[in-house]
């Protein structure tokens, strides 16, 4: 997969054509300073190891907050659950006091960079495509509530994990893009077309763009949202904890997708197929 310079004359073009051909794209010399990223994961391994995650105990009816190992997610298709913790920040929801100002901060930058790769997918999208938008991409996700910010704790292996068992089965992303920063470790891998696994270039300080179902769903297929995982370290690396940062972008509820649906509706059909509603 080829990494596109954002700041390179053609970087839309190249960019939107390695979404187009593998549902990923892959960002050097982007404006997320990896300082800024480091700095994150470093915080919030911190909470990790020594916080007090119960006491943010994610909410059922608003999803915000800590997720455990016990009842993290089973990928759609898969019997073993996930190996690996999170918190899922919204702007409205519980945050760590001392975790807040740079979590938000991150937020707000992420988020401000994705209106802007919409409309490189926009001015890349063939006329055909576009005029299937119900409005601009970028205008989809502005002042949304819904995009999420999920922190993702993948802890060292233990020995005793469940057979079969990975830190991210394979899935698609529900939602319309999804931004990711290269994690601290390496493991991240894409499905081609051809069925075979490709390690996603994960060099620190790398930004991942992804196609989720709502962009599949809005563009009539013409961009993919593709399957991807984490697969296990092994040998010495096996000790080491991983930690990783989607960011995943969600039109506001309302927005039409498609004839057939809006964010609300085409989320709760997958809500409801993965058994979570
Ligand atoms: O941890 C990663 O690198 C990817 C995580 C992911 O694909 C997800 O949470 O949807
Ligand atoms: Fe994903």
């Amino acid at each position: 997969m080829e990494v596109v310079d954002y700041q390179a004359e053609d970087a839309g073009e190249k960019f939107v054509a390695s979404l187009r051909e593998t549902g990923f794209g892959v960002l050097v010399n982007h404006p997320i300073k990896k300082e800024l990223v480091e700095s994150i994961y470093s915080n919030w391994q911190r909470f990790f190891s020594f916080g007090d995650k119960e006491q943010y105990a994610f909410d059922p009816a608003k999803q915000d907050g800590f997720f455990s190992t016990d009842i993290s997610e089973t990928a759609k298709g898969h019997q073993q659950k996930d190996i690996k913790e999170y918190y899922h920040v919204y702007p409205w929801g519980r945050i760590p006091e001392e975790l807040k100002t740079e979590i938000l901060h991150y937020y707000k930058l992420a988020s401000s960079l994705a209106g802007e790769l919409l409309d490189w997918v926009e001015k890349y999208s063939p006329p055909e495509v576009a005029k299937l938008y119900s409005e601009p991409l970028s205008n989809m996700i502005m002042d949304t509530p819904n995009t999420l910010l999920r922190v993702l704790h993948y802890p060292p292996l233990a020995g005793n994990e469940e057979l079969g068992a990975i830190r991210a089965a394979a899935h698609e992303d529900i939602n319309l893009l999804t931004i990711l920063p290269a994690a601290n470790e390496p493991g991240l891998q894409v499905q081609l077309q051809s069925g075979e696994w490709l390690d996603v270039p994960s060099d620190f300080g790398n930004l991942i763009i992804n196609i989720g179902d709502m962009l599949q769903e809005a563009s009539a297929g013409y961009f993919p949202s593709t399957s991807h995982r984490v697969i296990n370290p092994e040998g010495s690396d096996a000790s080491k904890s991983r930690i990783s940062l989607p960011l995943f972008l969600h039109p506001r509820s309302e927005v039409k997708l498609s004839e057939r649906h809006t964010q609300h509706s085409y989320l709760m059909e997958r809500l409801r197929e993965l058994g979570v509603v």
